[in-house]
């Protein structure tokens, strides 16, 4: 085992790392979270670094650089290779985000009574008429932001999605086992993210090593005692960081795990959760964590230090060089997206984004794990909508005025769900369930106790399928959420993990879910696509 990650919390990388994520905007609330020292493991994160890329020129250039004298500001263990500056030179957030006053382009109109200048009475007038000016234009400001706030909500923007999701209340551990109403959901939703983590966060070479025996497991210890090295993880659209854990129970270890997402709230309590989980560490050494507020299907992500560092090929996609992606390609060896990649799938330039920055960020080999609604269930629901509507009007046989032009009848509103859980489309859905074209079918969903009415997209399976070819993105595997359960329950550790995690009842040996919370479950799919 490599001693970098076996020695506790691995260590951040340079305090220029933290500078630089401040300065660039990354992150109003970026930084690394624990303190970073040098480390004797630093000789180890350069030969890390060096393992980590392929090619023989390359290869050659780090031997003979590994003899040189270090540097003081040595790359981090991280880093693949040492870029300082986005490839795409993005103009730093800060500046864009900055409204400018419209009062200091303004200059004096000629009808606008010049103030008189006066000894000692002047200054004290300028003043008051200072703090007069900031006011107003401090309210203007709020004015203008709080205009487009409501605007975001009508349309549905990432705005809207953000303010939702960073008021969602964090609640602790002991509700969610206990009170809460859907907890058989919970703990089934957090078993199926445990089982895709389980079963395709480890590469082929630890997989090898392995082969389905549970040698990884040192007995005395319950340790890993894997030569394979850690993990790098991405997790895009990470919310308050309930999948820390997770990560902290893979078979093949976690070095390094990012959580992006652009509820600045949620970050901050994911943080939180990873300062807590350091603290109660057990015996098994914890990864290195960094967290960044994060719009990750609206923006590239090679403004994120920490990402520059560990490797993102910026044109993965179509057109993209092969040369690029093989000499400079990205670095992590898993990237995941749970519940979130329904909200890229506004626009194709947000899906492709989406898809370029996991593509981007994946190296040969590396995973992209995923969970979100399935199409076929939305299409399928929607043909049974019109279905059973048509059926409704051929038995009114009532003459009815035809709606006028662009609009959408309330009958004509696909919608369905139950006590729990609700699917509704505010405008017209194809009768035959098809998504063309594949973006922007927005619907909002409700879900009891997490999710209030907020606006998500359509992720038409087939079309997100084709598009994945676009970005070396080649599908391993893909399964419904119930299906998942019927394959994996009697797995010697997934139904053992199932036990402990409440989701399978011990005396009956059935889930613990209602059948209404079973109907909320079948909303989603899992998949896994290689990065070939
Ligand atoms: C249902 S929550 C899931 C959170 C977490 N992955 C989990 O499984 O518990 C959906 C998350 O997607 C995030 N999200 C929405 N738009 C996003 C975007 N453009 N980029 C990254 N994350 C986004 C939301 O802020 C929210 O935290």
């Amino acid at each position: 085992m490599e001693s970098s990650s076996g020695s506790g919390a691995a260590k951040p990388p340079t305090s220029k790392t933290a500078g630089e994520a401040e300065r660039n905007g990354a992150s109003s609330t970026s930084g690394p979270i624990i303190e970073q020292n040098g480390n004797p493991g630093d000789q180890n994160r350069a030969s890390n670094e060096e393992s980590r890329s392929s090619g023989p020129a390359s290869k050659r250039r780090r031997m003979q650089e590994r003899h040189q004298p270090r540097r003081r500001d040595a790359p981090s263990m991280f880093s693949r290779r040492d870029r300082s500056r986005s490839p795409r030179n993005h103009t730093p957030r800060e500046d864009s985000r900055r409204s400018r006053s419209p009062l200091q382009a303004r200059s004096p109109t000629p009808d606008e009574p010049r103030q008189r200048k006066r000894p000692g009475g002047g200054s004290r007038m300028g003043q008051n008429r200072g703090a007069d000016v900031l006011r107003r234009q401090e309210e203007r400001e709020r004015e203008q932001e709080m205009d487009a706030l409501r605007k975001s909500a009508q349309r549905g923007g990432l705005d809207y999605v953000r303010q939702h999701y960073n008021a969602v209340p964090q609640r602790g551990r002991e509700w969610r086992k206990t009170d809460s109403k859907i907890k058989g959901l919970r703990s089934f939703n957090n078993w199926v993210k445990s089982t895709l983590i389980q079963k395709f966060s480890p590469s082929e070479e630890f997989v090898a090593q392995h082969n389905d025996s549970k040698e990884w497991a040192d007995d005395s210890t319950g340790l890993p005692v894997s030569e394979v090295r850690p993990l790098l993880v991405l997790d895009m659209g990470c919310g308050k960081g309930g999948d820390l854990g997770k990560w902290a129970q893979t078979p093949q270890e976690v070095e390094l795990y990012v959580g992006l997402d652009p509820a600045n709230v949620s970050i901050e309590q994911a943080r939180d959760r990873y300062s807590q989980m350091l603290r109660q560490r057990g015996r098994r050494p914890q990864f290195h964590g960094e967290f960044f507020t994060k719009d990750c299907f609206g923006e590239f992500l090679g403004d994120i230090p920490i990402i520059q560092q560990v490797g993102i090929d910026p044109n993965a996609g179509p057109g993209g060089s092969m040369m690029a992606s093989r000499w400079g390609g990205g670095g992590f060896d898993v990237v995941t997206s749970m519940f979130a990649i329904h909200y890229a799938f506004e626009t194709e330039e947000k899906a492709r984004q989406m898809l370029s920055n996991v593509a981007g960020c994946l190296k040969k080999g590396g995973r992209f794990i995923a969970v979100c609604p399935n199409s076929d269930v939305i299409s399928s629901k929607v043909r049974e909508f019109h279905k059973q509507r048509k059926e409704r009007e051929a038995s009114k046989n009532a003459e009815s005025e035809a709606p006028e032009d662009g609009e959408v009848e309330e009958d004509d509103r696909a919608e369905w769900g139950n006590d729990i859980y609700q699917v509704r489309f505010p405008g017209k859905t194809p009768e035959d369930g098809v998504f063309r074209p594949p973006f922007g079918w927005r619907y909002t969903y409700f879900m009891q106790e997490a999710v209030e009415e907020v606006p998500e997209y359509v992720v038409p399976w087939e079309a997100f399928r084709a598009l994945t070819e676009d970005y070396n993105l080649e599908l391993q595997y893909r399964k419904p959420f119930l299906d998942i359960w019927q394959e994996e329950k009697n797995d010697r550790e997934l139904g053992a993990l199932s036990e402990r995690m409440g989701v399978r009842n011990r005396a009956t040996g059935e889930l613990n879910m209602t059948e209404e919370e079973k109907e909320a479950a079948g909303f989603y799919h899992a998949f896994c696509f290689y990065k070939v």
